[in-house]
């Protein structure tokens, strides 16, 4: 039976409320006047790849070790061997959770039921590989005997969000491919999406692990009819579909040959999916031996996280301090802020990967929590986000903390615009953690010669209290290996926050009641009847609606 415990009512939690009541007026600030090497001591640098900064946040050795001792007080060295035993641990669906092994390059066993699921996770890499190489290098043909020269992802959530991250991210890996991303049901999404591409040199790549996905199932129906309408021959869908599913007996009934279908396996979570089959897109885009140091990144942090003490585990240390935040402050949001324009879908693959993880309100003993739970997750690349809602995170009223991620070195050595991207990445850091001070304010106005009588008034809005927590993470470039590991990161991150809040990180309950609405106005939509079966404010939508199209 799964042992499971309320975390508010450990000791170390009531020891958390205690030392918040201490911290909660330590100013970062004074911290770091009182330790001239506090960085040294809250810096983790993994491989030499990546240097997590957590020193500018409010806590001290003494609040790092209250938290840990939560963490062992809510089993988590137990949690991480579980999960990657291949323990069922999604409880509610009866499934493993094992995106460890789509990226366990070491290939030590893995079990699901008794079967060692590498060999077939192996056996979709080599497919992968294969495949990849014939489209990448022309040998696959089109209808008209044509190389492929588009591929057009159609999937959504964890089967869009991934891929489409890594392949922005890694642009600068890329080879002749074009990629293309459908995922909203909107149909402007695929019309325009097809205005840009040739029938006869377009591989459609059907991404959705239950291949039942309404978006996803009409959107492949609508390219498969642009297709056959060009083609004019059944036998197209064979050249230009594929399907990167769970589902076979669904891939057939849509008619993809099954010898087109790419695998994967119900402990794979949709939002943790890329390192799979889901992941074909990736592999086209920048090429097998790319997509492999992608693996190998994640797999030296699952190596490190499943390895490592609590007190130097870098997902452990990232989970727990924002959890100081979210439970002790407050705090309702994490910003997360990449410095770097490939990353921009960077945040928005962890709003799907946080909030569908731990946005939950019942605990694992099925009863409602007291306490907060997952994040809302949000952010845009730096330095675009200065110029538009860092005021409040500066001066605002809430308390947010932001993960700022910077490369060192940039693919693109354009000028000194790196170093002046930089420069503002560091700056950010600094005004948060440190602000200014009313006497630095007047200093400032008094230098420019300006009175203080005259500039009274203005004083108290140019003054920032600072004390506002970050994360630094440097990597010394962002590559294939690196973002992997980064990714795997913020994933161990969420299963550790997941496993100390006593929820179920692996399902998603709540995404099906919208869906089950939907099913059930869409009928309605499709007649000119008046419809009263709702409350009076979708009754009154929908009856605007039909009177406006
Ligand atoms: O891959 P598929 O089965 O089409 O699911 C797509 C997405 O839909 C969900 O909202 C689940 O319904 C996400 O969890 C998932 O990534």
């Amino acid at each position: 039976m799964l042992k499971t415990v309320n975390p508010t009512g450990t000791a170390a939690w009531k020891s958390l409320q205690s030392h918040f009541e201490q911290m909660k007026d330590v100013t970062i600030k004074s911290l770091f006047d009182a330790d001239k090497q506090r960085n040294e001591k809250f810096s983790l640098t993994f491989n030499d790849q990546i240097l997590v900064d957590f020193s500018k946040n409010r806590i001290t050795q003494d609040t790092l070790d209250k938290l840990q001792t939560l963490a062992k007080e809510c089993g988590l060295s137990a949690a991480i061997k579980s999960m990657f035993s291949g323990e069922k641990i999604n409880r509610t669906e009866d499934r493993a959770v094992l995106h460890v092994a789509l990226r366990n390059l070491s290939n030590s066993p893995i079990y699901v039921d008794g079967q060692n699921v590498m060999d077939d996770v192996n056996a979709v890499l080599d497919k992968m590989e294969s495949f990849s190489k014939r489209v990448i290098n022309g040998e696959w043909k089109g209808y008209t005997g044509k190389a492929i020269t588009d591929v057009v992802n159609i999937g959504i959530g964890g089967s869009d969000l991934g891929p489409f991250m890594v392949t922005e991210a890694l642009r600068p890996y890329k080879n002749h491919l074009t990629m293309h991303f459908v995922s909203n049901i909107d149909g402007t999404q695929m019309a325009e999406t097809l205005k840009k591409v040739n029938p006869a040199t377009t591989l459609f790549l059907v991404a959705s692990k239950t291949f039942t996905t309404q978006e996803t199932m009409t959107n492949a129906q609508s390219a498969r009819d642009w297709l056959l309408k060009a083609a004019q021959d059944k036998s197209a869908v064979a050249k230009h579909f594929v399907a990167l599913s769970t589902n076979t007996k669904e891939v057939a009934k849509f008619g993809i040959d099954t010898a087109n279908m790419f695998e994967f396996w119900d402990w794979v979570g949709g939002r943790y999916s890329l390192w799979s089959a889901i992941g074909l897109s990736i592999v086209l885009s920048i090429g097998f031996d790319n997509f492999k140091q992608l693996l190998a990144g994640a797999h030296d942090i699952d190596n490190h996280f499943s390895q490592t003490p609590l007190e130097q585990n870098i997902p452990v240390i990232l989970a727990l301090i924002n959890l100081w935040y979210n439970n002790f402050f407050d705090a309702q949001t994490e910003a997360i802020l990449p410095y770097d324009q490939y990353m921009h879908r960077f945040p928005a693959y962890f709003q799907q990967g946080n909030m569908e993880s731990n946005g939950k309100y019942v605990d694992r003993d099925g009863n409602k929590v007291d306490y907060s739970t997952g994040p809302i997750i949000w952010g845009e690349p730096g330095t675009n986000g200065q110029h538009a809602f860092y005021q409040l995170i500066h001066q605002g009223t809430k308390l947010i903390p932001c993960d700022f991620i910077a490369p060192a070195i940039s693919h693109n050595p354009l000028g000194d615009h790196h170093e002046k991207l930089l420069s503002n990445f560091f700056a950010q850091t600094e005004a948060l953690a440190f602000g200014k001070t009313r006497a630095d304010v007047e200093k400032e106005f008094l230098a420019a010669g300006k009175s203080l009588d005259e500039v009274q008034e203005i004083v108290p809005f140019k003054v920032f209290e600072g004390n506002k927590p970050t994360n630094s993470l440097l990597l010394k470039a962002i590559t294939p290996y690196t973002l992997g590991a980064l990714i795997a990161i913020y994933e161990h991150k969420i299963f550790t926050q997941g496993v100390i809040w006593n929820i179920f990180s692996f399902d998603q309950w709540g995404v099906e009641l919208g869906k089950q609405l939907a099913g059930n106005i869409l009928p309605e939509l499709q007649t000119e009847l008046a419809i009263a079966s709702h409350d009076s404010s979708t009754n009154g939508l929908i009856n605007r609606y039909k009177s406006w199209r």
